[in-house]
């Protein structure tokens, strides 16, 4: 299509008349749906069902998805509109192209329609779960690794489903809850094995899920005293699987610029295109007992352990992120490549990472060129990543990013500066009355205007740290420094 016809949106007719390159992969007709996804943002759309969408096509199978939006029906509904078709643009620093996905069987949003997202997660012919739900969305404590206690809405979840079956129209508020009332369906109707993939940005991604997932279960029986459930433990260890991954593809947030690009590209309107660097990376544990899509022949790792490639990728890539975020906020900047812009914010995030954090990883992979590599990936001139979507749930973050590598490095680490600058700017949207977008905001606003900030942060991140009366003294330092003057200050350190 040359003409753009700004009421057109895509779907399958308009699919029709495009260039044989932009159609649909895998093509429309193909595969049953196999895969429940759970979490609709833009990274499933540019990581996930992209992958997928390619090892469908070159393997087969029946891989199609549901796609699950928890809350917001916004993109369910856009994405019905078009007939489950979407696009991801691939945004090259000198050209950009456009792939429509034809991947999806259906989209529901499961605070509408929970009975159908628990009745899709129970059915035997869905065999992996994927999610994307952010950090956050696990509500497991990065320090102690468990469900959280003080979780007002996840304890309410667990407390229905340990009252027996529940009401099939029960909302859940916590992915968690979620997946455990399907999982409790998948149990009753015969408990057919399933992979449950975390595609989230967290060490040990299966691991953490696998909190959720049995520390709830536990709750549930435990609450119930029912012997019928305490086997829904056993099959819980026995099988079902929670592959560990690490996906690497920086996604930033779709614009209304972006839109309009992608119906130039298209000659139709998608409501529902991510935008994505070129670059995509896909490390999986191969631990699926019923089966799974060829996400090798898409180009993706199976692996016996994905620890080298998620360390390495948490505490470099990642930190970066945060480090440029957090300090790149504070001097005004907007952008991942903005700040890289800053000749002080290039400095401190490479001496971070090539002195600290990369000595700090006992690692066999080529370290120095990842950091080259991800360097020139965050440089990109046209993507746009906003340093405000990166610097939201600190807590969950830092603790992952950041952490592991201040206790290598000790009192004097660049780490703490990054810790500093979020407690200051924390301390700045509380002060201005602005909502922080953490999981743990009550206690991290407590935690910025108290009368030791420096140790309630810690406190937070990583207790251990907290009691290190030098670590405190440090981080009061640098909290100050950087509230006086953060531009100044930064340039001294
Ligand atoms: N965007 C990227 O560059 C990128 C790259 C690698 C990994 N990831 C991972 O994907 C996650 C999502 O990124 P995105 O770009 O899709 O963000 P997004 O804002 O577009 O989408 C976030 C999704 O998570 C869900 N969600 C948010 N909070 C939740 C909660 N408390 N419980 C359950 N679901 C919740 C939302 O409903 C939405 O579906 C990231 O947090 C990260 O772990 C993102
Ligand atoms: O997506 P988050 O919020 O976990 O983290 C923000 C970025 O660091 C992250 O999205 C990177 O862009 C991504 O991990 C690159 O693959």
């Amino acid at each position: 299509m040359s003409e753009l016809d700004r009421t057109a949106v895509l779907n399958r007719s308009a699919v029709a008349a495009l260039a044989a390159e932009l159609r649909p992969v895998p093509a429309v007709q193909a595969a049953a749906t196999g895969i429940v996804h759970l979490g609709l943002g833009a990274f499933a759309r540019s990581h996930v069902f992209d992958f997928t969408a390619d090892a469908v096509e070159a393997g087969g199978g029946d891989w199609g998805v549901l796609a699950v939006a928890p809350r917001s029906a916004a993109t369910v509904a856009a994405l019905r509109r078009q007939q489950l078709l979407s696009s991801v643009l691939i945004r090259g620093v000198a050209e950009d192209r456009i792939r429509v996905n034809g991947l999806l069987r259906d989209a529901r949003c499961a605070a509408e329609e929970p009975a159908a997202v628990v009745a899709a997660l129970a059915d035997p012919a869905v065999r992996v779960v994927t999610l994307t739900i952010t950090e956050a969305g696990y509500r497991v404590d990065p320090v102690t690794g468990v469900p959280r206690p003080d979780d007002a809405e996840l304890a309410n979840d667990l407390a229905a489903l340990g009252r027996g079956i529940p009401d099939p129209d029960r909302v859940w508020r916590t992915a968690p809850g979620l997946l455990l009332a399907g999982l409790l369906a998948r149990y009753r109707a015969g408990a057919a094995p399933v992979a449950l993939v975390s595609c989230d940005n967290l060490v040990g991604n299966g691991a953490v899920l696998a909190a959720a997932v049995r520390g709830g279960a536990e709750r549930i029986v435990a609450g119930a005293g029912d012997a019928a459930r305490g086997g829904l433990l056993d099959w819980l260890a026995d099988r079902v699987t929670f592959p560990d991954t690490v996906v690497d593809r920086i996604t930033p947030a779709s614009t209304e610029a972006d839109r309009e690009q992608a119906a130039r590209l298209l000659g139709v309107r998608d409501e529902a295109v991510v935008v994505g660097e070129p670059y995509r990376q896909w490390a999986v544990v191969d631990d699926f007992p019923a089966g799974r899509p060829a996400w090798e022949l898409a180009g993706a790792r199976l692996v016996d352990d994905v620890a080298p490639y998620s360390a390495v990728k948490l505490r470099l890539l990642n930190a970066a992120h945060s480090l440029l975020a957090e300090m790149g906020l504070l001097l005004g900047c907007e952008t991942v490549a903005d700040a890289l812009d800053r000749s002080v914010l290039a400095d401190l995030a490479g001496r971070y990472l090539r002195s600290e954090a990369q000595p700090a990883l006992d690692s066999p992979l080529d370290l120095t060129g990842y950091v080259e590599t991800m360097l020139a990936r965050f440089g990109h001139p046209r993507l746009a990543h906003r340093l405000d979507q990166i610097a939201v749930d600190g807590s969950q973050k830092l603790a992952q990013r950041i952490v592991p590598t201040i206790r290598v490095t000790g009192a004097g680490s660049r780490g703490l500066l990054v810790v500093a600058a979020w407690g200051v700017r924390c301390r700045r949207r509380v002060l201005a009355g602005v909502p922080l977008r953490d999981p743990r905001a009550a206690a991290l606003a407590g935690a910025v205007t108290g009368a030791d900030s420096a140790a309630g942060l810690l406190e937070l991140l990583a207790p251990d740290l907290a009691a290190d009366a030098g670590m405190r003294s440090a981080l009061t330092e640098r909290m100050a420094g950087l509230d006086r003057d953060p531009a100044g200050y930064l340039r001294s350190c």
